[in-house]
């Protein structure tokens, strides 16, 4: 079968070592029983391979007609669970109806986006189990005061718990990415839901991340602080210096100030 020929623009990078991939399907552990398995960008299916050997309930969406038609031939007996579609743009709440898992080796050019999708369907995504940049994997994974700490990793360590598993290296890439990789599993935690206004949850993280350096008085006083709240000394803390527990906590005061 005639090769997909890498397309830059869509972040082809074709892995290709075995080991790894097999290494990558074994890290889905089926997380609150779930069997039914999305893959993001199967490409020409080196992943899928190793995926089809387990048993897992897969689909398959990936933006590029060439893989597409690639995929279609490699695996006649998918049929309709090959999707060519844009994972960002996509209805999969519905293709996928019920909860389900997502594995893949990400366009790194979208892997945040990718996760702020993610975090939209995160009452239907139990697990996750990817390879990306590797700066952007040890960000999600990171722990608060780390300076690598952000929006992203307070907001997707509030509903999961992640692990960095595994660097890999350029080499084993056709053609060999710039950066290096790194995989991460994201398994959803037990919290259905957080113990605040969850939207206003989303919006003190960000506007708490607007200016790195700047103190959270700084850059939430556009959220309309009352005066008890602007003295609380929490305000002098920085966004980096909280974890999930301390978010949400400031987020019930934000609340709960203008309540008053
Ligand atoms: C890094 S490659 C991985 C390919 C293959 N899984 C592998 O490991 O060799 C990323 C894949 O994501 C696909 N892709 C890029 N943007 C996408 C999008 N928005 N939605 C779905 N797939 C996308 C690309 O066409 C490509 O096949």
């Amino acid at each position: 079968m005639e090769k997909v020929k890498p397309k830059k623009h869509l972040g082809q990078h074709f892995l290709t070592d075995l080991g790894i991939a097999e290494k990558i399907a074994k890290s889905l552990t089926g997380h609150q029983g779930i069997r039914k398995v999305l893959e993001i960008g199967p490409g020409m299916g080196v992943l899928t391979d190793f995926l089809l050997m387990q048993d897992w309930d897969l689909y398959l969406v990936d933006i590029d007609s060439e893989s597409i038609r690639y995929l279609h031939k490699k695996y006649p007996d998918l049929g309709d669970k090959i999707i060519e579609a844009d994972f960002l743009t996509g209805d999969f709440a519905t293709v996928m109806q019920e909860p389900y898992a997502i594995v893949g080796n990400f366009p790194y050019n979208i892997s945040s986006q990718i996760f702020f999708k993610v975090l939209e369907q995160r009452h239907q995504v139990t697990e996750v189990v990817c390879m990306l940049q590797k700066e952007v994997a040890q960000r999600i994974a990171s722990p608060k005061g780390n300076k690598d700490y952000g929006i992203l990793s307070v907001l997707l360590q509030a509903f999961y718990d992640i692990e960095y598993l595994f660097s890999v290296s350029p080499e084993v890439f056709n053609p060999p990415p710039k950066v290096n990789s790194g995989v991460i599993r994201l398994k959803r935690n037990e919290i259905n839901k957080l113990d605040c206004d969850e939207k206003l949850f989303f919006r003190v993280v960000k506007q708490g991340f607007s200016t790195r350096r700047k103190t959270l008085r700084n850059c939430l006083k556009s959220m309309g602080l009352t005066e008890s709240l602007n003295q609380d000394p929490i305000m002098d803390k920085r966004a980096e210096q909280l974890d999930v527990q301390e978010f949400v906590g400031l987020t019930k005061k934000l609340q709960e100030s203008w309540n008053q």
